[in-house]
């Protein structure tokens, strides 16, 4: 298969001109370099969005916005006018709003100002909201080796939908409060094989306290006074649930059986998966909510005849609209209750989609998306060689799709080409940029 480079694939977007009235919705000042970045990151996001994917009308000085993501250089902000339709304003609003908020984004005396409509036409992009807090319940947590350490994976069920959904969660500390909740008339053992606590350090401390009381009585010393216990082997969940204090690093990932299970690279989601994973992992702990939405909610039928249009030349989003289905029919109400239930209020979240991160904002949400990290396609860069050439360390790899390589991922770039251009994915398809949006640090 021929391979083809971003370049290549890059098209111009058709701009209809819509007038639309505007409201200000940013007014900045000058201040630290790391802000200025973020701000900058965010803003040029919002201006590549309106270039990208947006119908509505757009004017702006982007040419004066320099810089991009480079804290050492020097940023001359000039007021900014960015007209949009009401799509893009939900979008744009959402980036603006969880990194360009005006506490840690003052900038100097001269201005950054961004405009948005109020109203105006809807583009294609079309997804549901969760209108009501869903309820999520752990049934089960289990241990599960993995090169490298081991991860627990937990099976939710929630009101919104009857699917298993998933949590891959990597450290110890991050406990759900289902789980751990006592079912009437469960034994210790019913405890243990759906993987919650069986309150062995409970019954030690008790032990311990006997013991004490035992010696106090007989006026000898206690035999032992520690206040802390090993755990015992058999039950790892001893350790007490500790609120997250700083923001773990979380994915929320929807099920793709033809990415992940059989391999097939018309997607970047079994790359996106491991990709994360290798992340999260990296870092000690955070979690990846694996949701069964398969094929954007449309489900695994009416995924592969999308597939089918789509090999009569139809891009990811027109094949679902000619099926009748939305764009994108996913909810992301579960992952926000399964969030909640391991005790991840704060969080940095691994994604390139707009929409997902004003989901997760959306109806009363008390999710603090401190940033976004994007999901670079690492056949697009250079930034890890060894796992991309025939090395013996992308033989060692634990995951195959870690070592994906350009000449193989042409269809998935046209993929990625449809995300950016159509569904405000947040994916620079210039070979030569970096993610248009960084982490900051934390
Ligand atoms: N309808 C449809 N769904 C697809 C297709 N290819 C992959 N998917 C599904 O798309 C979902 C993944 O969504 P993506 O849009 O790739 O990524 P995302 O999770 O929205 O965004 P990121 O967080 O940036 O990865 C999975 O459920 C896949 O099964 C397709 O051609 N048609």
């Amino acid at each position: 298969m021929p391979s083809t480079t971003i370049a290549e694939l890059e098209t111009a977007t058709a701009v209809s001109s819509t007038p639309a009235e505007r409201l200000p919705v940013a007014s900045l000042a000058q201040g630290s370099a790391s802000s200025k970045a973020h701000f900058n990151a965010s803003l040029d996001m919002a201006l590549h969005i309106l270039k990208q994917q947006d119908l509505g009308s757009s004017r702006s000085d982007s040419q004066s916005i320099s810089g991009r993501g480079d804290s050492s250089t020097p940023v001359n902000w000039a007021s900014t006018d960015i007209e949009g339709s009401e799509s893009t304003l939900s979008q744009v609003d959402s980036l603006l709003s969880y990194s360009a908020t005006a506490d840690d984004l003052i900038l100097n005396d001269s201005k950054a100002r961004v405009s948005l409509p109020s109203r105006s036409a809807h583009s294609g992009l079309s997804s549901t909201m969760a209108g009501k807090d869903t309820q999520a319940e752990c049934q089960v947590r289990a241990r599960i080796p993995y090169p490298g350490g081991h991860f627990y994976l937990h099976l939710y069920h929630t009101d919104e939908d009857e699917k298993e959904h998933l949590a891959i969660v990597f450290g110890d500390d991050i406990r759900s409060k289902t789980l751990e909740l006592a079912k009437p008339g469960e034994s210790d053992m019913d405890r243990k094989i759906r993987g919650a606590s069986t309150g062995a350090l409970r019954s030690l401390v008790q032990k311990d306290i006997a013991r004490r009381q035992l010696s106090n009585r007989s006026g000898q010393e206690p035999a032992q006074r520690r206040m802390g216990f090993e755990p015992d082997p058999v039950d790892s969940f001893v350790a007490p649930r500790v609120s997250l204090v700083e923001a773990p690093l979380i994915r929320i990932h929807s099920e793709c059986f033809t990415g992940e299970t059989v391999s097939s690279v018309r997607c970047d989601c079994g790359y996106q998966l491991a990709e994360a994973m290798r992340l999260i992992q990296r870092e000690g702990r955070g979690v990846i909510v694996y949701l069964r939405q398969e094929g954007r909610g449309i489900g695994l039928l009416e995924k592969l005849k999308a597939y089918n249009l789509q090999d009569m030349g139809h891009d990811t989003v027109d094949a679902n609209l000619l099926l009748n289905h939305p764009a994108d029919a996913r909810t992301y109400g579960s992952a926000r209750a399964i969030l909640a239930d391991l005790g991840v209020d704060k969080l940095r979240l691994l994604t390139n989609n707009t929409d997902k991160i004003r989901q997760l904002q959306g109806h009363g949400s008390s999710l603090d998306i401190v940033c976004h990290v994007p999901m670079y396609p690492r056949w697009w860069g250079n930034d890890t060689p060894a796992l991309l050439d025939d090395s013996p360390a992308a033989e060692l790899s634990y995951s195959r799709h870690l070592v994906l390589q350009k000449n193989v991922m042409a269809e998935a770039d046209l993929y990625l080409k449809t995300k950016a251009q159509r569904m405000g994915h947040m994916l620079s398809l210039d070979p030569t940029t970096l993610p248009l949006l960084r982490s900051p640090a934390h």
